[in-house]
């Protein structure tokens, strides 16, 4: 293996998957594998980037720590030369963690400073300008995350954010210095070392920053930020001629497919105000769940069972009736046990011969991952941008599409299930 990623959600690991199989536009990618939590074994041949899907996003920073130097283990195990701490491109963390706690941990494994922190994921409208994120024309708190049920950000400014998460001095490298290319922005990487900041932010307004950034941290061991920083990896691989790159390639898997959505992101009610106006659609009683009136097994039964071909299950709502539900039953309580009828029903539809699923939402596609329990997933194409095709080992594969909230066209769901199939 050449290249390794820790990423903090399931999601997340799937976008930077996407983005290092496919690699440049006629120049392919690295052949990669989602692996859900750091393997107990070795990896299979052939696998040239391994990237270990961690659910740390929202747990204890010290876990999150653990799982993370666990992951960079046995990456270095399989032989990775560079390392990708890999996290949302809204920046998703609390004031206590984990990202500053997780790549500080990293970077003093692997004896390093001066190490990229960049969530710039430009596609998607995710840029970051003097140290501030924003996602398209709106800065970061002011962009319907400032609402997130799990990790509302509140806050744009990504150097006073992160150090209020960090141990070292955070740095900033601006879009003057980085858009004037690789040597400069090596020079400031390694000047903000020789000051002793840890973790830099590094402005990044399009791809051409992006690639500046892949070329000036070649031989870095590790860079930090959303799946826009590995858009150069795996070409830096391929150029040094340690690989061909290719296309990434999966079987289309038949058989009834159905979707979960967990989101509450407003990409993810567009998309669910879309799907439903042609689909068969169960909205989820939230205060049902809670009082243990709605299970798993009425989640399960309608969506094996309704005469349709994409049916959906999902209890995403408003910030206002999130904030409502949350005030009721307690905002954890809710998430835990909204995770847990998802997870639960996952594994009734695939014992019921379920086969294409698709899931909306980072929490939710980790809970739903996690129980079913797929082992290694190899990465096919790209659905939406930060969302390829899953498909688990093994003789009787499942297909799988993560979708990160808030990413998607309107009509992801029903092309999701199609491509699952191996149609367009
Ligand atoms: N109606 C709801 N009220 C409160 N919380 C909810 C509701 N629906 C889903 N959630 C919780 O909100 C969280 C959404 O997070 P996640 O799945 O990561 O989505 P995203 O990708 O948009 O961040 C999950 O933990 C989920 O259980
Ligand atoms: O970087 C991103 O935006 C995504 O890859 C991601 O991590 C999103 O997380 P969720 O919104 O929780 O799915």
């Amino acid at each position: 293996m050449l290249l390794g990623v820790i990423a903090d959600d399931f999601t997340g690991a799937s976008d930077i998957a996407d983005t290092i199989a496919k690699g440049l536009p006629g120049r392919g990618g690295l052949k990669t594998a989602q692996f859900l939590g750091v393997p107990a074994g070795p990896a299979r041949d052939g696998i040239e980037a391994g990237v270990v899907a961690l659910k740390s996003r929202s747990i204890a920073a010290g876990e999150a720590v653990a799982q993370s130097l666990a992951a960079l283990d046995w990456l270095r195990a399989q032989g990775c030369r560079q390392f990708v701490f890999k996290y949302c491109s809204t920046f998703d963390s609390t004031p206590e963690g984990n990202i500053g706690p997780v790549a500080e941990a990293l970077a003093e494994a692997l004896g390093v400073t001066g190490v990229v922190a960049c969530p710039a994921f430009p596609t998607v409208g995710r840029t970051v300008y003097q140290g501030h994120l924003f996602v398209k024309d709106r800065l970061l708190s002011e962009s319907g995350l400032e609402h997130h049920p799990i990790n509302p950000m509140t806050d744009p400014d990504l150097r006073r954010w992160l150090a209020r998460q960090a141990r070292r001095p955070v740095g900033l490298v601006p879009w003057q210095t980085s858009r004037a290319g690789p040597g400069a922005l090596r020079a400031a990487l390694d000047a903000a070392a020789a000051r002793g900041e840890t973790l830099v932010i590094v402005d990044a307004i399009d791809d051409a920053d992006l690639l500046t950034i892949a070329e000036a941290c070649r031989d870095d061991r590790l860079i930090t930020g959303g799946s826009g920083v590995a858009l150069g990896l795996a070409d830096g691989f391929i150029r040094r001629g340690l690989t061909v790159g290719g296309a990434p390639t999966v079987p289309g898997v038949p058989g009834r497919g159905a979707i979960l959505a967990g989101s509450c992101s407003g990409a993810t009610r567009g998309q669910i105000d879309r799907h439903i106006a042609t689909h068969a659609s169960l909205a989820i009683d939230v205060d049902a769940v809670m009082a243990g009136r709605t299970t798993a097994d009425d989640v399960a039964a309608f969506l094996l069972t309704v005469p349709d071909a994409a049916p959906l299950a999902y209890s995403s709502a408003t910030p206002e009736a999130v904030r409502a539900l949350q005030d009721r039953h307690g905002r954890e309580r809710v998430s835990a046990a909204l995770d847990g009828l998802f997870a639960e029903t996952a594994v009734k539809l695939v014992a019921g011969g379920l086969r294409r699923l698709v899931v909306a939402g980072g929490e939710t596609s980790g809970a739903v991952v996690s129980a079913l329990d797929l082992g290694a997933l190899t990465i096919g194409g790209e659905i939406d941008p930060g969302v390829p095709v899953l498909v688990s080992d093994g003789t009787d594969p499942v297909a799988l599409a993560l979708k990160s909230g808030n990413f998607g066209a309107p009509d992801f769901f029903e092309k999701a299930l199609l491509r699952l199939e191996g149609r367009s």
